[in-house]
């Protein structure tokens, strides 16, 4: 029994999102599919994210599927088209946006949690699978029940995952046991997945909320930039000049609190030339 009262943040249909004491949890919410994702629960997800996001209460984000029995079983097979996913209710030939081209709407997704800066963490009962495994990649940290199960599919079934699907599960497992999890898409147990580096904790089931939580009220002590900033950092070199740009900008953000950039803001202002001359030309 946790002692948390979430409260639903925003009304969502495949997906909850509920916040309580500055920690904001996506529940995707599709157990009757093992919590697939239809282009339509990736666009909630999307929502949600950017709301927790801007919200300056919320410091901590969590991701987890409805029930015991899956975390997320990947993209819904059933709506998959020749090229993406086609998912509008009213036409399944074609795409919410009504393109007759399907896409792959978790690309956004995967590059917003990337880069949200705010700390992501997966707790997972049940299956991660295909897609809802590369979910789970992307957290920051993974808190798994003892009956969660991990696993690639996309050779199984025609698909994969080239990007962050494989070079951050590289960066958690190391090549070799990464190219075993894509070539042969064996399940791996909670302990198995502890023991690779893939999760951060076993818990049992009926403890997986509590234990989530307390990771999530810790980091809520914390300084709140210096965890964005170092988010920014642990993906700067592994995200090229999209990861310099994050941290560039931050550094920016930092620079603006200056009496120096201050100063070139001012003298814009006051229609003069900008005195740089006090400040020290740091060595
Ligand atoms: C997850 C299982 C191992 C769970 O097994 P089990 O507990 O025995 O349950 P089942 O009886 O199999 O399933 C119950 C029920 O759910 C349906 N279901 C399960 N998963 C899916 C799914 N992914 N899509 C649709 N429906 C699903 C299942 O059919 C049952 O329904 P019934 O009506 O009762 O028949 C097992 O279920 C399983 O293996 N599931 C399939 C896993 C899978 O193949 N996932 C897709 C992998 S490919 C993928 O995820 C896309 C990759 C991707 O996201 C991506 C990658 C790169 C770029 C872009 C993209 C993108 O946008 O998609």
């Amino acid at each position: 029994m946790t002692d948390i009262a979430w409260e639903t943040a925003l009304e969502f249909e495949d997906i909850r999102y509920e916040k309580a004491e500055g920690i904001a949890k996506i529940t995707i919410n599709r157990p009757e599919v093992r919590n697939a994702f239809r282009p339509q629960t990736v666009r909630e997800m999307q929502r949600a994210l950017e709301d927790a996001r801007d919200d300056l209460a919320v410091g901590v984000i969590v991701l987890t599927g409805e029930g015991p029995d899956a975390f997320c079983s990947g993209g819904d097979q059933r709506v998959r088209g020749d090229a993406g996913y086609l998912a509008d209710p009213d036409d399944p030939t074609r795409t919410p946006g009504g393109s007759s081209v399907g896409r792959f709407d978790v690309t956004d997704l995967h590059v917003q949690m990337r880069r949200c800066p705010k700390p992501i963490v997966a707790a997972v009962a049940g299956y991660a699978v295909g897609g809802g495994h590369v979910l789970h990649v992307l957290c920051d940290l993974t808190i798994a029940a003892d009956n969660a199960k991990f696993g690639q599919v996309g050779p199984k079934v025609g698909s994969f995952d080239g990007g962050y699907g494989a070079s951050v599960l590289t960066q958690l497992v190391g090549p070799k046991k990464a190219k075993e999890i894509w070539f042969l898409c064996r399940m791996y147990s909670a302990e198995e997945a502890l023991q690779m580096g893939l999760v951060n904790a076993v818990v049992p089931l009926e403890r997986l909320e509590e234990e989530t939580v307390a990771w999530c009220r810790e980091m809520l002590q914390r300084s709140p930039f210096a965890l964005k900033l170092l988010k920014a950092s642990f993906h700067a070199h592994e995200d090229g000049f999209a990861g310099i740009q994050q941290l560039a900008h931050d550094a920016n953000l930092l620079f603006y609190g200056s009496e120096e950039a201050q100063e070139g803001r001012d003298a814009y202002r006051e229609k003069r030339r900008p005195d740089f001359s006090k400040f020290p030309r740091r060595p």
